[in-house]
């Protein structure tokens, strides 16, 4: 990680028709960053993410991109949402999935080049889905299906990948290389990383924000339990669990939760 920002956040507060979720959040992710974002359910871990991705508008607050410490008008970000967010009866194949998050660098007329078909086999070679190229979505298990969103969200080299979290139903196989698959990707570029799972987060991650309306941040993965049992709301128990050091919440009784 550089000290370079990459995108900057100042004093933001983000709402749904009246309902304030997000209050005053200031948060910079730096260049090769790979920030993990926790936070009990419903406490705006999403809403921050749309608020980056420009798919939500502020109601008050700046965002402001940066490349090699010039500010830009935006950043390239590659966005794997929420699985629950997506259409799985939407027809279209696991190769068009992925050739899909190439669309901004092509005009709009123009065909993919060849270097760019070579570049969405050699991402789905790497996502472990070979042989399933021509599949519907429709018919892939769970795990499948957020491995071809995440290779359309890396296929095109962004400066940032934005992960809402990637491993709901990606099996124990798979998420050791997709971990190791990320610290590969985050030598080139920065990554958020959104997960209920705190013990993996805190395994993988450089920098921790905490998201609960408001936002907390821990510039690095040292972190006391007092921390995270004060910014998540509840308490949490430390486990050991054979080579993995396990979190584990002990209660989930956040005031305001749905
Ligand atoms: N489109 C929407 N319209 C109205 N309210 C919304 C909308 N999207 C989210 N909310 C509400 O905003 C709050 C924050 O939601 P958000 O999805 O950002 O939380 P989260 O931390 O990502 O939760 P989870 O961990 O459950 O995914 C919740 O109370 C949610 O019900």
């Amino acid at each position: 990680m550089t000290h370079e920002p990459l995108i900057q956040l100042t004093d933001i507060s983000a709402a749904y028709d009246r309902k304030q979720v997000l209050t005053d959040v200031n948060l910079t992710v730096y260049e090769k960053d790979f920030l993990g974002v926790i936070g009990p359910n419903g406490g705006g871990k999403t809403t921050l993410m749309k608020v980056i991705l420009g798919l939500l508008k502020p109601v008050h607050g700046t965002i402001r991109f940066f490349r090699h410490g010039k500010e830009v008008p935006e950043v390239s970000i590659g966005y794997l949402p929420q699985y629950n967010h997506i259409d799985k009866k939407f027809p279209i194949s696991v190769y068009e999935v992925v050739l899909s998050g190439l669309n901004k660098q092509k005009s709009l007329f123009s065909r993919f080049t060849a270097e760019q078909h070579r570049q969405v086999e050699r991402t789905i070679a790497r996502m472990g889905l070979e042989g399933l190229e021509q599949r519907a979505i429709g018919q892939l298990s769970g795990g499948q299906l957020q491995r071809a969103l995440l290779g359309r969200a890396i296929v095109s080299c962004p400066q940032l990948i934005i992960l809402d979290e990637p491993n709901t139903y990606i099996d124990k196989r798979f998420e050791a290389r997709l971990y190791s698959l990320l610290e590969d990707i985050n030598r080139e570029c920065a990554i958020v990383l959104v997960s209920h799972d705190i013990g993996t987060v805190l395994q993988n991650v450089k920098t921790i924000a905490c998201v609960n309306g408001t936002l907390d941040y821990h510039p690095d993965t040292e972190i006391p339990a007092e921390w995270l049992e004060e910014h998540f709301g509840c308490p949490i128990e430390l486990l050991g669990h054979g080579n993995l050091p396990h979190r584990v919440l002990k209660c989930h009784n956040h005031s305001g939760e749905h």
